[in-house]
């Protein structure tokens, strides 16, 4: 079973379905996943996406301080640090093959999109626990990995023009990422009691999803 259809992630998405859809099924995606996704649109996302990961960096550290243990603190702080080094420099150098600087990006105003799905996650750990935070940010990290492997099944294009944005969430290093993200929310949700705060749950993750939606549309 795929890591997105088992545990309480899966619950989540199955009961979120529609909305799940909407954003893994996005006409943007789509687009991207046959190589005719405008490069400019595709540009305008990644320096959105930059600023939105400048601020999913920060909702990690957030989970840090909530977590509560070593062993979810060390696991927010690997991630952290793999978006603030890894992540968005790789935005940073795919942007700077179209000539545009790192100075460049970090100046463009956020999208209505980027903004409020990015406080919405630091606004969920600021008032939340760690489980709605968690619950919040999963529809990013199990999202992308679904998308990947989708992506990836529908087969691989002559000179794909995306093919390593596509091989990054379909490899299996960012799979296997997915694989513990949906045991420790599953080892969290036991610990805090996601089953009698279900509905609340619920109600965070079909947020996170439509605003994971609303980004690829990058209403201005
Ligand atoms: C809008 C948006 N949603 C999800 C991701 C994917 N993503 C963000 S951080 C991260 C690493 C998680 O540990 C992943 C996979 C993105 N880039 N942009």
């Amino acid at each position: 079973m795929k890591p997105w259809e088992r545990g309480l992630f899966g619950r989540l998405r199955h009961d979120a379905s529609v909305v799940w859809k909407s954003y893994i099924d996005a006409p943007f995606v789509r687009a991207l996943g046959d190589g005719s996704l405008p490069r400019e649109d595709f540009r305008a996302y990644l320096v959105q996406d930059y600023l939105y990961l400048n601020h999913f960096a920060r909702a990690y550290a957030l989970a840090a301080y909530k977590a509560p243990d070593l062993a979810g603190m060390r696991r927010a702080a690997r991630s952290m640090s793999t978006i603030v080094d890894v992540e968005a420099a790789l935005h940073v150098s795919l942007c700077a093959e179209w000539g545009m600087t790192e100075a460049e990006m970090a100046a463009t105003p956020e999208t209505l999109a980027t903004l409020a799905y990015t406080r919405f996650l630091i606004e969920r750990g600021l008032s939340g626990d760690a489980l709605d935070l968690m619950v919040a940010m999963s529809a990013c990290v199990m999202g992308y990995a679904e998308i990947g492997d989708r992506l990836r099944e529908r087969g691989a294009v002559e000179n794909h023009p995306y093919a390593s944005w596509i091989n990054t969430y379909a490899g299996s290093d960012y799979q296997a990422i997915a694989e513990e993200e949906a045991d420790a929310l599953d080892a969290l949700g036991a610990r805090l009691g996601a089953e009698a705060r279900y509905e609340i749950l619920l109600a965070e993750f079909t947020t996170a999803s439509r605003l994971e939606a609303a980004f690829w549309t990058g209403a201005a």
